[in-house]
């Protein structure tokens, strides 16, 4: 059995059950005039048939989360692909997080499969074989950032390289170091969690989440809580992550989000709704904000 340490590490780095905010009001910006970025790479994730069913302890009812949804080439919502930036949209409680946590196996399908860089993933995964899948190719960030508050941001950065155990530790001192440069935060490593701003905890996330260099990088309202200069600060960070403009390989990122200005980020924004996909757009060219033209925005649409 796990002790209460193990959960606490195991929780900070793949997260808890979904928080939730408040739904969106507006249908997609994006640009669907063009062709997407992303067409000719390699499919790294397709969905079959997926669904989720929470069954409530001791209650009759249950709550379809998911309704067999499908991310495949026969579909009109195809695969997931190598270096895509997907945003994923909807209202409250229409399944995104759910579907978030089936992509990286922190909730298991009650039907269905997923097929992740060649590998698949049904009710009957192995709980061993799903968290080596995740400590090896998932990074993941979340609202809250949940980074381990005794922990300063060098050891929080460190701790997912540690548990895998392929880098030494003069290897991961290296990579501690470079990864907190690449986020900016190269003179607060000796910081505490609660000695930082909250853009600077999740930058610090982000950095954890890239430590042992994942192919996917899974994003649950990463900015829910920052302020609009965090915001856009960490999506640039993101973008630059997603595209290889950091020194590492380009990752692929599938971000949930309730705010409809940061869809100029993704290459393609799947629209869910009542657990199933509604409808998808696609952005000709992944773009960053103009942090005063995002404040300016924000001025006008409070
Ligand atoms: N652990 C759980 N047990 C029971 N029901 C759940 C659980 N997690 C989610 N649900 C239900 O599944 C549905 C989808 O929830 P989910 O959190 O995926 O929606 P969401 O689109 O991410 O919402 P939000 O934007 O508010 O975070 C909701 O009806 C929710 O109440």
């Amino acid at each position: 059995m796990s002790s209460v340490r193990e959960i606490e590490i195991s929780e900070a780095i793949c997260g808890k059950t979904s928080l939730y905010s408040f739904p969106s009001q507006s249908a997609t910006n994006a640009n669907t005039m063009k062709l997407p970025q992303c067409s000719l790479s390699e499919p790294i994730l397709r969905i079959r048939n997926l669904s989720k069913i929470y069954k409530m302890p001791g209650r009759e009812e249950s709550v379809i989360a998911l309704k067999s949804i499908n991310l495949v080439e026969s579909t009109e919502f195809g695969p997931i692909r190598e270096g895509e930036f997907i945003i994923i949209r909807g209202p409250s409680g229409g399944g995104k997080t759910t579907l978030l946590n089936m992509i990286g196996t922190i909730d298991t399908p009650t039907e269905g499969e997923i097929e992740l860089f060649g590998t698949f993933i049904s009710k009957n995964s192995s709980d061993s074989y799903l968290s080596k899948l995740r400590l090896e190719h998932i990074g993941f960030v979340f609202q809250s950032f949940n980074l381990l508050a005794t922990m300063t941001a060098f050891e929080n950065v460190a701790l997912p390289m540690n548990l895998l155990g392929k880098l030494n530790k003069k290897e991961i001192r290296l990579k501690v170091r470079s990864l907190l440069t690449k986020v900016g935060l190269q003179d607060r490593m000796d910081h505490l969690p609660s000695e930082l701003s909250g853009g600077e905890q999740q930058r610090v996330a982000i950095a954890r989440a890239l430590a042992n260099s994942p192919e996917l990088l899974l994003l649950d309202e990463p900015t829910g809580d920052l302020d609009s200069r965090s915001t856009v600060d960490v999506m640039n960070l993101l973008l630059d992550i997603n595209m290889g403009k950091t020194g590492e390989r380009p990752t692929t990122c599938i971000m949930v989000t309730h705010n409809p200005e940061l869809e100029c980020y993704a290459d393609r924004i799947l629209y869910v709704k009542d657990g199933e996909f509604q409808f998808q757009a696609y952005n000709s060219e992944k773009t960053p904000l103009v942090y005063e033209d995002y404040v300016a925005f924000l001025d006008v649409n409070p």
